[in-house]
């Protein structure tokens, strides 16, 4: 799909962290949301999502995450609500984690750190008729976040984590259908955090209506190993890295202010 097939990773290093300068540069993310920071918005709705399953096309090793993408050449899965005024089409999730489970998502509430996040791509497709245009405009995509605790196992999660093998090396790409992204969201999607930021790793563009859930969902420790079975490094190349911390450190909030849906 256009989402990702232009997920130019050039300058993509796993161990790029850097404070890469970024033009303007002051609405960067990942952040810190401090909660008692954040501002209660009632104008806030509640999220709506309309995901569907068929719309899953392929799962892919990208060399810094792997990405679950969907066919967003209609509007077949969708994101409104919430702080946005338009309709958003899904196009990739992905997820960011550690080499354990002290550590591994972007965003931190109050500095804590879960050991993974999952980002859920969309885009705008009221004002924009691709993500490669969409993408370079700040009210461009909406990107809903879900921290994982390590618990129980995830039942939905565990198709995805049977087709992870096949994809160990950067470039590997299968066949991934039927998959309902909506099973990775928490029960509660009425209570969220939400700030105006970037993607989070080159190009870094400033684009992104940030949606970070406040409740979690849990994985089996399991479960989050197989992501870490994973690995940066082509099937060619002989150092063999595994794909661990790819996550980037927060970034300076430049006054920003962080709105809750709840209070
Ligand atoms: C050119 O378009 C891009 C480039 C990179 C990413 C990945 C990422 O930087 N963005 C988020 S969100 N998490 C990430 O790791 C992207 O995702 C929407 C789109
Ligand atoms: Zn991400």
């Amino acid at each position: 799909t256009a989402c990702s097939s232009k997920y130019v990773l050039s300058q993509m290093h796993p161990m790029w962290q850097g404070p890469l300068a970024v033009p303007g540069g002051d609405r960067q993310s990942p952040i810190d949301i401090v909660v008692r920071k954040s501002v209660f918005d009632s104008k806030l709705k509640p999220l709506e999502t309309e995901y569907d399953p068929q719309t899953c096309q392929q799962i892919w090793n990208n060399g810094y995450s792997f990405l679950v993408e969907y066919d967003d050449t209609t509007d077949k899965s969708t994101l409104k609500g919430g702080p946005l005024q338009d309709k958003f089409r899904l196009c990739q999730f992905h997820f960011h984690w550690g080499e354990s489970n002290a550590w591994g998502s972007e965003h931190t509430v109050d500095r804590r750190l879960f050991p993974a996040e999952l980002h859920l791509v969309h885009w705008n497709s009221d004002k924009y008729s691709l993500f490669e245009e969409a993408v370079m405009e700040d009210n461009g995509l909406a990107v809903i976040g879900v921290f994982l605790k390590v618990g129980k196992r995830h039942e939905g999660l565990q198709k995805l984590v049977d087709a992870l093998p096949a994809i160990r090396h950067k470039d590997s790409i299968v066949e991934f259908t039927r998959f309902d992204p909506g099973c990775l969201l928490p029960a509660n999607t009425d209570d969220y955090w939400t700030y105006h930021g970037s993607l989070t790793t080159p190009p870094l563009t400033e684009s992104v209506t940030w949606i970070v859930m406040k409740q979690h969902i849990e994985v089996s420790h399991d479960q989050l190993a197989v992501f870490r079975s994973l690995l940066f490094t082509s099937a060619e190349e002989e150092v063999q890295k595994s794909m661990v911390n790819n996550f980037r450190v927060q970034q300076p909030l430049r006054g920003r202010t962080v709105r809750s849906s709840f209070t």
